[in-house]
């Protein structure tokens, strides 16, 4: 995005603003590559012209719903566009073929009534005002007229929408397939009796809830989500029963993770805290349904048999912690999946059908003061994602013009190829190298860190940081991000350890046995390693196979401000995700794409299947401490 070069004495202008990112102002004088500006907050700023940008004086006060309306396509022409917007309530806005959807942090039931649906109803992209239905309409017809499948990827930050966006993006498909819900319950007393029953305080009680912060929201009632979901969970067909042990699953986890120990008496070996630990203890075991004395020592004993005889090792403090935390974790991703599976049936997903739409709820890239093994699977999740986007978006298009001989420059993108070569080519990828030092028992994150610095010392997207013995940086497509290579070693180890699968399999409730069926008789004494990332690597390949066999559509959801509070539109964060998400980089060329895009998506038949394409990281992406 390039400033163009007819700025005169008197041009209204934007200049960059360590507070806002980017302020207007009014040129006062040129000298050569200096550009004089007196801001509108009174500030006197000298900026190079590159980095001086005209503001259009006429811009419409409620600003355009596509940003290929504006006259000036830049950075602060965008944001200033999407401020002005989101003042009037509007939270979406078209960037040609992507929607991007402005967390409003309260509710805004007009946009998602039955009435407004029927609106949507086969209106062409454009027509109506940008929404989540358009695009999940758009989708919809495509698959119905014209037998093509199609994805719908919705990304951005934690908080940022992503599972609102995706409910309203399937409750709009139920919709024009005729689906309604049952309705159940609606006793408010019941959500009380619940909590009574599950043992469950103040959310702010639990350890596990409390990683990050825990935020009550303006106008909305977690009683009424609560209801929400029991009503959700009888449409697709989860029965009393089940919903009951799913609730107790949850609620169970909840009072593992406020389990705490200290040293025991021997050396190495841990006992329970205190009797809040205990009452925690007793009331994850009678969740379970299981025995309250075994969870114990699930929690802080390691049995070893060998041939002569069999060992039982304690464990100090910190890994009976490490040892709850992987308990936690194993029955989360266990009914995480099972929910999964039932919901897919329920819905009556067929894998063998030829058309789909896919809802893919993907987390955006981080970046954070420390990054560990599941920031490396988020980001390389990104880099994917976005070779998708560039490869769809830009190399389609640029090849298609060219073919067609049409004039045009050439645009230019970033090609992220070498960085996920790094990350993922076998042999010698980072992943490749984490499994090797998986397998050879004396590797050490040092050890690993040390060969990772071998290894890619020639490579431009890897960082050694100086001083540093066990970081390493990899310069990825949306900046650089700094990993703490400490927990890569443990974090890729895959495994059930063999006493927290004993103890599940023998509970009494049939629900949590059911998580746990008993493993054959030769797997079922040895802790086996498997490696996550390349499992990760293996589900990613899979996944982007069938996103490149469908039509995709993108919706990117930004986090206004970090307060979870409606109109606050905080510049600087935005943006930054803008450019994360690669919307900026979209703006440049999507001028180009709407004419040929509305004949594309207008030549619209076929049945509407749901394929809810499953979280493929579901065991990362849990919300437990590792993270
Ligand atoms: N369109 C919307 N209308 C009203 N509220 C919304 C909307 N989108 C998001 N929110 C609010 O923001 C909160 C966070 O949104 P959501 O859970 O969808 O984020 P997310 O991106 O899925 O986050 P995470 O990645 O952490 O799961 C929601 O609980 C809801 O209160």
């Amino acid at each position: 995005m390039a400033s163009p070069v007819n700025i005169i004495v008197g041009s209204h202008v934007w200049v960059e603003d360590p507070v806002l990112a980017w302020i207007d102002g009014q040129v006062t004088r040129l000298d050569g590559q200096d550009v004089h500006v007196k801001t509108t907050n009174g500030k006197k700023v000298v900026a190079n012209v590159s980095k001086v940008f005209p503001k259009d004086t006429e811009a419409s006060p409620g600003g355009v719903d596509d940003m290929t309306k504006l006259s000036y396509l830049h950075e602060p022409g965008v944001l200033q566009n999407l401020a002005t917007r989101y003042e009037l309530n509007e939270i979406y806005t078209y960037t040609g073929n992507i929607l991007i959807a402005i967390n409003p942090f309260q509710r805004l039931p007009h946009l998602y009534d039955t009435h407004m649906m029927e609106q949507y109803k086969g209106a062409a992209l454009g027509e109506l005002s940008p929404h989540v239905f358009a695009i999940a309409d758009v989708a919809y017809r495509a698959m119905k007229n014209e037998g093509k499948s199609n994805s719908i990827l919705v990304s951005g930050e934690s908080g940022a929408g992503k599972t609102e966006t995706t409910k309203m993006l399937m409750r709009y498909l139920a919709h024009l397939g005729g689906r309604s819900g049952v309705e159940g319950r609606t006793v408010e007393q019941q959500v009380l009796e619940d909590r009574e029953k599950f043992k469950l305080e103040n959310p702010k009680s639990f350890h596990y809830l409390n990683q990050s912060n825990c935020y009550e929201l303006d106008g909305v009632s977690d009683a009424e989500e609560y209801l929400a979901t029991r009503r959700a969970m009888d449409i697709v067909g989860i029965s009393e029963e089940e919903q009951e042990a799913i609730f107790r699953v949850v609620a169970a986890i909840l009072h593992l993770g406020n389990i705490e120990f200290a040293k025991g008496k021997e050396i190495d070996s841990s006992v329970i805290k205190d009797e809040k630990s205990r009452f925690h203890l007793n009331t994850t075991a009678e969740l379970l349904e299981c025995d309250a004395k075994n969870l114990e020592d699930a929690m802080i004993k390691r049995v070893m048999v060998t041939p002569e005889e069999v060992i039982t090792r304690t464990l100090d403090p910190e890994s009976a912690l490490s040892s709850r935390d992987a308990l936690a974790k194993t029955i989360y991703s266990r009914l995480f999946d099972w929910i999964v599976e039932k919901i897919n049936i329920s819905i009556g997903q067929d894998p063998n059908s030829k058309t789909i739409i896919g809802v893919l709820d993907i987390y955006g890239f981080e970046s954070f003061k420390h990054n560990s093994f599941e920031q490396f699977c988020i980001n390389f999740t990104n880099e994917k994602l976005q070779q998708h986007f560039n490869q769809h978006v830009f190399k389609t298009e640029q090849e298609e013009y060219e073919k067609e001989q049409i004039n045009w420059s050439y645009i230019e993108f970033v090609d992220n190829q070498d960085v996920l070569d790094l990350i993922e080519k076998k042999p010698g990828g980072i992943i490749a190298l984490l499994d090797e030092a998986c397998m050879f028992p004396k590797s050490t994150h040092e050890t690993f860190a040390q060969k990772l610095y071998q290894t890619f010392l020639k490579n431009k997207r890897f960082i050694k940081p100086k001083l540093s013995r066990t970081n390493f940086t990899i310069s990825h497509y949306a900046g650089e991000v700094t990993y703490l290579a400490d927990l890569f070693l443990d974090k890729n180890k895959d495994y059930v350890v063999a006493e927290h699968q004993d103890l599940l399999t023998a509970s009494k409730c049939r629900f949590v046995a059911g998580l746990f069926p008993p493993l054959p008789e030769e797997s079922s004494k040895s802790s086996k390693f498997s490696s996550i990332g390349s499992r990760f690597k293996l589900q990613l390949q899979s996944l982007m196979e069938t996103l490149s066999s469908t039509e995709p559509h993108y919706i990117r959801c930004v986090k206004p401000n970090n307060v979870l509070k409606p109109a606050i539109f905080e510049n600087l964060n935005i943006i930054q995700q803008l450019r994360c998400g690669g919307v900026l980089e979209a703006i440049r060329i999507s001028c180009a794409w709407i004419p040929r895009l509305d004949v594309h998506l207008m030549s619209l038949f076929s049945d509407l299947v749901f394929l809810l394409l499953k979280y493929w990281m579901g065991t990362l992406m849990t919300r437990l401490p590792a993270r």
